[in-house]
């Protein structure tokens, strides 16, 4: 009741400021969706640098209570309009609130109110929502796609899905004994309703490893435009302005055998992902995150989803920042980024399939204190891991965690973060 309250409420703002303003264009609303680490927020960042001269709202979503994304987005843009970034914390935006899309549904609200003030004009042009990497899209379509909400001021323009070419297999296909728990769904149906699909990080796949992936892609997804890419580089007209999305492709999608009884959604707690949230208040030792970090990657790099942190380091100003997707970490500091007076904490974000969230914070809460070397971490160890890490992480700058990713640490940094 109370969501469909605000729609129409939504309608009939969106009905007044037309009235009062003549006939104001409306919105488009892209929609960023893709598995954990598959690139979303830097793709968020090209489409904020790029020469394109519209004014967006970026709508950010991230699981747990630490917004690290928020930090990752480019800080130059933040910082000329403060009000073009929203957080949304501390619950997956397809899921949380009164009922499934709600959260969004408040946010488009506020900024018909905020149309409102300032006498019917919208201070963007065009919205961003990035979801969380474990997010149904499902909802949030289904709020854009509403009666009321078609006769409003927004309209969804296209889903974008990213597609980390590296990992995306271990996510879509079941093969080996642990094929079963490890499938992701979230993946496949974040693929299965994408009007575009962007297939980033070829530059960490061989070209046959490429085409085994596109092959894939076209399993789940057979009419998306398929843009092949790293680092999210991407022809902006090829993202925005797309009048790509089509509900009855959409409908079509989700009628689809493949996606019927599929999705449990991790937030609620039925598929094994955990997402552990942790903060230190003192300084840590670089060389010992490097190794803890490097026994967590040998333990459980396969269930290790995604690791992301800010990272308050002893004897350094600059903010450190710690990045990975599975075995593939990058530990290093923000350019010239420090951290704001009375603000130096550590923040640290570790999601995965089953991980052992007391322990991390027993680990975490060790490291913090810099004389106690981390206890050895009760976590299983992973059967089948494949492949060995060596830390090799500097101080000076942006470093693979795995030494084999050598060669791909200065494509993974964002030279924009700070
Ligand atoms: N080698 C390589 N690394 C990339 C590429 N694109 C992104 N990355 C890196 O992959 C990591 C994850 O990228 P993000 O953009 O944060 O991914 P995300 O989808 O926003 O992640 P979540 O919000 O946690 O789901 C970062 O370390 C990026 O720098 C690419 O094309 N190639």
């Amino acid at each position: 009741v109370l969501h469909r309250s605000r729609v129409r409420r939504i309608e009939e703002k969106s009905n007044r400021l037309c009235a009062a303003g003549g006939a104001p264009s409306k919105l488009p609303v892209t929609l960023i969706t893709g598995f954990l680490g598959s690139g979303k927020t830097t793709l968020v960042n090209q489409l904020l640098r790029g020469e394109h001269g519209l004014r967006l709202l970026v709508i950010e979503n991230e699981l747990g209570s630490i917004s690290i994304d928020h930090e990752l987005i480019d800080a130059s843009r933040q910082a000329a309009m403060p009000e073009g970034v929203v957080v949304l914390k501390n619950g997956c935006i397809c899921c949380s609130g009164e009922s499934p899309g709600s959260e969004l549904e408040r946010v488009l609200d506020k900024l018909l109110e905020m149309a409102d003030v300032e006498g019917g004009s919208m201070p963007f042009d065009a919205i961003l929502v990035e979801t969380s990497g474990l997010a149904d899209p499902s909802p949030i379509v289904q709020v854009l796609c509403r009666h009321e909400m078609i006769h409003s001021r927004y309209y969804l323009d296209a889903v974008i899905t990213m597609i980390d070419a590296k990992h995306i297999l271990r996510h879509l296909e079941s093969s080996g004994p642990l094929a079963f728990t490890r499938r992701r769904p979230e993946a496949e149906k974040q693929l299965a309703l994408a009007d575009r699909v962007i297939l980033n990080k070829v530059d960490l796949v061989t070209p046959e490893e490429l085409e085994l992936v596109a092959a894939a892609v076209r399993r789940v997804n057979r009419s998306a435009l398929m843009v092949r890419t790293s680092n999210a580089k991407v022809q902006l007209d090829q993202i925005l302005g797309q009048r790509a999305f089509s509900s009855a492709r959409w409908e079509e999608a989700l009628e689809g055998k493949l996606l019927v009884g599929d999705v449990v959604h991790a937030q609620h707690g039925s598929t094994g992902v955990t997402c552990v949230c942790l903060r230190a208040h003192t300084d840590l030792v670089l060389d010992r995150v490097q190794e803890w970090m490097q026994a967590l990657i040998a333990r459980k790099h396969d269930d290790l989803y995604r690791v992301k942190g800010v990272l308050a380091i002893v004897g350094e100003d600059r903010r450190f920042f710690l990045h990975g997707v599975h075995a593939s970490q990058v530990l290093g500091h923000f350019d010239q980024s420090v951290f704001a007076p009375g603000s130096r904490e550590s923040t640290l974000v570790l999601i995965g399939n089953r991980l052992d969230a007391l322990q991390l914070e027993q680990d975490f809460a060790q490291l913090a204190n810099s004389s106690a070397p981390p206890a050895p971490s009760s976590d299983k160890a992973c059967d089948d891991c494949d492949e060995n890490e060596n830390l090799t992480a500097s101080a000076s700058e942006a470093q693979p965690v795995d030494a084999k990713s050598a060669e791909e640490a200065q494509l993974r940094r964002r030279p924009t973060a700070g």
